[in-house]
């Protein structure tokens, strides 16, 4: 671990000194499919002692790239209804609206949002807002693929788990909560998801800062992920740039060794 007061070489190669660390510390969370995304990020929450903390007053928010699937026409609904719409290609995105969203989190604003249902593969009528944080973690299978949302990260982590696994992990997921049968889950991953995974996500590894073999289950790689965060956002390190100085809270950044 870094010592207290130091510049690390992240913050030299991009002309930070120890104090001008960026707010938010943005990090992007990829990975294949049930690899483990989610459950990666909140233990970092979890850790960082946010959990039990308010909406409005939370110093770390997680983003999931599925709130920004776009709009399907009623062919392509019909298509997704029989596991043959391909939401692993980057197309299936909104991208304007997903980089928009990061770009404002980024400049200190406030965001509406809404829930998607993977049911009806569409978004909830009902948005909810996102109030700026000190960490954004932006998790999804494709978060590393588009260059103008990679270039807006301080930080990029793989959750990298076994296909096997991954592939139990979903079958047993879309079965529970999703709303699938079997034959469909399995006709979409061999046909759509399999091959887009291989395509599209997997050559996205390369940009990563730090890969996490097993998702959740390396405690030892998301304790180091969380010592770093922490080291990097101490209340030292905030002389400039912080123009909302938050750092009240005992179990997140800034408590005394
Ligand atoms: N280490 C684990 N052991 C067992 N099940 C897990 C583990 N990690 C995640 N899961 C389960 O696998 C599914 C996908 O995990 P999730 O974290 O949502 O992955 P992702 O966000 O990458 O899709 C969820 O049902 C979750 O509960
Ligand atoms: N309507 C939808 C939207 C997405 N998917 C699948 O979700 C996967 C991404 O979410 P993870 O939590 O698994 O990362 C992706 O592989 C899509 O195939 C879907 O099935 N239906």
């Amino acid at each position: 671990m870094m010592a207290a007061g130091s510049t690390n070489s992240w913050q030299r190669k991009n002309g930070f000194e120890r104090e001008r660390v960026p707010r938010p510390f943005v990090i992007g969370v990829a990975g294949g499919t049930a690899s483990g995304k989610s459950s990666v990020c909140a233990k970092i929450m979890q850790q960082l002692g946010q959990d039990d903390v308010d909406h409005k007053q939370r110093q770390v928010v997680i983003i999931n790239q599925d709130t920004f699937y776009r709009p399907l026409t009623e062919e392509e609904n019909a298509k997704a209804l029989k596991g043959e719409f391909n939401f692993d290609h980057p197309d299936a995105f909104d991208n304007d609206f997903m980089v928009n969203t990061l770009k404002d989190l980024v400049a200190g604003k406030e965001v509406k949002l809404p829930q998607y249902n993977y049911k009806t593969n569409a978004r909830e009528e009902k948005w909810h807002t996102v109030y700026p944080a000190d960490v954004v973690l932006f998790e999804g299978i494709l978060v590393f693929y588009f260059k103008e949302l990679r270039d807006m990260y301080h930080m990029k982590l793989f959750v990298d788990t076994d296909p096997d696994t991954r592939l139990a992990r979903r079958v047993l997921r879309d079965t529970k909560e999703r709303g699938r049968d079997i034959e469909n889950i399995l006709h979409q991953y061999t046909t759509l998801v399999k091959p887009a995974f291989e395509e599209f996500c997997l050559p996205t590894k390369k940009y990563a800062d730090v890969i996490i073999p097993r998702g959740a289950d390396n405690t030892v790689a998301i304790d180091l992920i969380v010592q770093h965060i922490q080291e990097l956002l101490r209340p030292s390190a905030n002389k400039i740039g912080n123009k909302r100085p938050r750092y009240n809270s005992d179990s997140f950044v800034g408590r005394p060794h």
